[in-house]
């Protein structure tokens, strides 16, 4: 999705909040489109407030998007510049909606914070995520994960873009406040390496590498990008 050129500053954008609990982090699992880690959405223990939200929303879980090369792989881009892999953190607005499964369908009903990852420095939260990788190289295959804490992947620059959009795998519903932060953290080669070395395929089967896991970009149409910056 094409951010920066087509945004419009809007200066009633709150900050967003973000607390999230480490304990309730589940188990992290390749399920043969990306890896994700889940936590436990049961209560108000890990959530988001502010920025574009009227509701807080719960996290459910998170995941990437990456590229076979370092050109590409992001699903939004920012001045026409593709990042080589994007973080999604899924969240549901558990005040209005029952289940995760109803909000999924309901245009307030999901929140997702996008992050993008740029070739640099090594990460030292995402190595936590990196070392667990082999022990999920095939598709359902999981390991139980006890404490992560996602805010180690959230930049601290409080600079994002917001605008209404859709999941951008099936059901590709119109579901989704999208709030992309602006700066990217920096993940190093042997990181984004180990993305690439995940598979689609479950065990036993002729192997397919897990690389260009991402939606082409889609025409803006009609719809306005805001920013909370100038
Ligand atoms: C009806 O039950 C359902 C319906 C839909 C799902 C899909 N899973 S999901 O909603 O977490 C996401 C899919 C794509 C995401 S992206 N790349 O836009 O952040 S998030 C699961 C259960
Ligand atoms: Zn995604």
């Amino acid at each position: 999705h094409p951010l920066w050129q087509n945004s419009v500053y809007d200066p009633v954008l709150k900050p967003l909040k973000i607390s999230y609990d480490p304990t309730t982090c589940l188990h992290i699992w390749n399920n043969g489109y990306s890896f994700l880690v889940e936590f436990d959405d049961s209560a108000d223990r890990s959530i988001i407030v502010g920025g574009p939200l009227e509701n807080q929303y719960r996290l459910k879980q998170f995941h990437f998007h990456w590229g076979a090369i370092n050109e590409w792989g992001s699903e939004h881009t920012v001045d026409c510049k593709f990042y080589p892999a994007e973080l999604h953190l899924v969240h549901w607005n558990a005040v209005a909606y029952p289940t995760f499964e109803e909000a999924v369908m309901e245009g307030d009903g999901l929140a997702v914070i996008g992050v993008f990852l740029k070739l640099g420095a090594h990460h030292e939260g995402l190595q936590t995520l990196v070392d667990a990788l082999p022990a999920i190289k095939h598709k359902d295959t999981v390991i139980e994960f006890d404490v992560f804490d996602p805010s180690c992947l959230i930049p601290q620059c409080p600079d994002y873009w917001t605008y209404a959009g859709s999941l951008t795998t099936p059901p590709l519903t119109e579901s989704v406040t999208w709030i992309i932060k602006k700066q990217p953290i920096e993940v190093d080669e042997n990181q984004l390496e180990a993305f690439r070395m995940l598979l689609f395929t479950s065990d036993g089967e002729e192997e397919k590498r897990m690389v260009d896991n991402f939606r082409p970009l889609q025409p803006l149409m009609n719809r306005t990008v805001r920013s909370s910056f100038q």
